[in-house]
This record gives structure tokens, C-alpha cells and sequence, in this order.
């Protein structure tokens, strides 16, 4: 059944080829993990998408998302009409409710990855399975979310990474994510081999990496802030056009820094329970780095997110972002708020 896809998935028990029907298609496991929905019929024009979870082991909101789409797809409340990929990220930390076992493995999304170890295992894996999804839908517009939550507090607990990457971001995208009630969108200022990134840069794909909340056990997870984005989700795998909304009522960054370690006694120089965005005047002292040097804020206020003093050594241990201004709009946004203001 497919509903029980992700719990014999975890438990190990996931028959590695399993396949079956739904009323509106069809699904295929190629692997521990990787599971492929196919529509019977819908809009040859509706985008393929990717869906992951789970690419850090104890973001679990994500993956109880994941598990309503199924259910509400096997109950036939909704109707498959587009390819759809769902892919498990690091399944043994799910299992043991750890970010990650080795590595962080959403750092290893390159292709000339050549580590040796379960994570760039699982990357490599990951990393062929939207290659050929993409390929065995070739034609169709690409999508990839890749679902997170984050270690802290956020002043906008549900916010959107946009990876950097030549390919440009449609105006379409911040429409539907503001109406997923997404609050913030923070612009990546260079490449950073995350998943998302993946998906962008090497296969144009619209790709973004979605931080929904704060990181809490199975069960723990406040789904009903979720709910928005879910419908955004269901409309894609139904084959139909999202909802849209004002890009304007998301609040924008971009990265200008990241602050990476270098030294063993590495600390961030705030406390614990500051939360995401949170934003620090010229002349703050924000990490001290015996190797790299003290991190002090310039000129200009800036505000950190994804503060962590325990990332490995040489890995990002915060991003600098300021506020930036909201994309412009295209013609066909601007009649819709044309239509919505009064
Ligand atoms: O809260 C945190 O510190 C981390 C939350 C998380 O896993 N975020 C992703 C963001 C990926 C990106 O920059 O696109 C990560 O760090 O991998
Ligand atoms: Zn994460």
C-alpha cells in the first residue's frame, strides 16, 4: 500500500521494487526511498516534480507532510495528473533522529563528488534519481522542493532559500510560494552544492530549499501551519496551476556573507535562543575564530541565519543576509494585483 511506503521505508521493510495502481496512476519504488507517482492522463504541460525529505534526519515536519500527500492520494481525495518524484534523504539518521550519521549530506550535491562514505553514497544515488526523472520527462518544466525545518527560532519560521544559479527565478514561483504562505525568501549569493542548488544548477530546474519551522520530533510538528503549502503541493501533483498571491507579502534577504569555521574552540558570540533573521548593528562581535579571525559586524547592520558553532571544520557556520527588495513583478502578476486591490 502506499500509504505505507514511508513507515516500511524507515523500518527497512520496503520491498525495493515495490509497485502498484492508484485510481489515477501508477507508482514505482526504484529504490530505499525513491518513489515515482505517474498520471494515467493530465496536462502534458503540467512540470515533473521533486519533492524531498528528510535530506537531514531529524527534520520530521517535512516528511509527515509527505506522508498526508500519500494518504490523501491513496484514499483518492486527490487525483495524480502529474509525474511526481519523492525522495527519502539520509534514511538511517531519520531512523536514529539525527541531522546526519557521517557528514551533512546536503553539502555533497556536485557531480564530480568522489568521498567515499554512506552520505556521498547516498548523494550520488540521489543525485542519479532526479537526473533520470528528469530525463524520463523531458520536456515538461522542472520543479524541485526540497523540505527542511531549521535548528532555531525564526522570526519568519517558514521561509525559502533560492539557491544561486544562472537560471532565473519565474515570477510564477514567488506567487505560489506567497500563497503557501511561505514568509520570507532568502537569495543564496554563490553556489553551495545543496540539493535544491542540484536541481538548478545543473538541470535549470525552479528549485528551492523550504525551511518549515523549527526541527521536532514525529508527531510534534504543528501540520496545520503546513496547510497552505500543502495545498500548493497538491495542486502540482494534480496537474493544475497553484494558487497565487503577492510576492510583496513575503519580506526578502540576500546572503552577503557566510561565516564559516576554521578554529576547534570555534564559538558565535549570542546566545543559543536567537532566533533566525534576528539582526545585529555595525561593530557587533559575532563569532571569535582563533584561525580565521574574530567576526565583526561593518558598516551595515546584518542579521544571521542558520547560526551553528558545531558545523565540521571549514563548513558554514552562519549566513550574513540584509533585506533586499522584492522581485519586480511581470506584466501578468501585475494584473493580478491589478485585480485583487481595490
Ligand atoms: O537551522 C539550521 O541551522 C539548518 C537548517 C537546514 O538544514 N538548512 C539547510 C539550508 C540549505 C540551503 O542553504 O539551501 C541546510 O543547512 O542544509
Ligand atoms: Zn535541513
Amino acid at each position: 500500500m502506499l500509504s505505507d511506503w514511508l513507515d516500511l521505508t524507515l523500518d527497512g521493510n520496503a520491498s525495493a521494487r515495490l509497485s502498484g495502481h492508484l485510481a489515477s496512476g501508477s507508482y514505482h519504488c526504484h529504490g530505499p526511498g525513491i518513489l515515482e507517482l505517474l498520471p494515467d492522463s493530465g496536462p502534458i504541460e503540467a512540470p515533473a516534480c521533486v519533492i524531498s525529505a528528510g535530506i537531514h534526519g531529524n527534520e520530521t515536519a517535512p516528511i509527515e507532510l509527505v506522508g498526508e500527500l500519500l494518504a490523501r492520494l491513496e484514499a483518492g481525495q486527490l487525483s495524480l495528473g502529474a509525474p511526481l518524484l519523492i525522495l527519502l534523504g539520509n534514511i538511517p539518521a531519520i531512523r536514529r533522529s539525527q541531522r546526519f550519521i557521517g557528514t551533512n549530506l546536503n553539502r555533497l550535491f556536485q557531480r564530480d563528488l568522489s568521498d567515499a562514505g554512506d552520505e556521498p553514497e547516498r548523494a550520488r544515488t540521489l543525485m542519479a534519481s532526479v537526473d533520470a526523472f528528469y530525463q524520463r520527462h523531458a520536456g515538461r518544466p522542472r520543479l524541485h522542493y526540497d523540505l527542511h525545518t531549521a535548528i532555531r527560532d525564526s522570526r519568519y519560521p517558514r521561509f525559502v532559500v533560492e539557491p544561486f544559479a544562472d537560471a532565473t527565478t519565474e515570477h510564477a514561483q514567488w506567487q505560489w510560494l506567497a500563497a503557501a504562505d511561505m514568509q520570507a525568501v532568502l537569495h543564496q549569493h554563490q553556489h553551495s552544492w545543496t540539493f535544491s542548488h542540484y536541481s538548478k544548477h545543473y538541470h535549470g530546474a525552479q528549485a528551492f530549499t523550504l525551511e518549515l519551522g523549527r526541527v521536532a520530533p514525529f508527531g510534534a510538528n504543528d501540520m496545520a501551519a503546513l496547510r497552505p503549502l500543502r495545498t500548493m503541493l497538491e495542486a502540482l501533483l494534480e496537474g493544475r496551476e497553484p494558487l497565487r498571491s503577492d510576492p510583496r507579502d513575503m519580506a526578502f534577504f540576500r546572503v552577503e556573507q557566510e561565516l564559516m569555521r576554521h578554529a576547534d574552540d570555534f564559538c558565535l558570540c549570542f546566545a543559543d535562543d536567537v532566533a533566525n533573521f534576528t539582526e545585529f548593528t555595525p561593530g557587533t562581535r559575532l563569532a571569535r575564530d582563533a584561525v580565521a579571525g574574530d567576526c565583526v559586524v561593518g558598516e551595515h547592520p546584518l542579521a544571521v541565519v542558520f547560526p551553528n558553532a558545531e558545523v565540521e571544520l571549514g563548513a558554514r557556520a552562519a549566513l550574513l543576509v540584509k533585506a533586499s527588495e522584492a522581485p519586480p513583478g511581470d506584466t501578468a502578476s501585475q494584473k493580478i494585483r491589478a485585480t485583487t486591490q481595490p
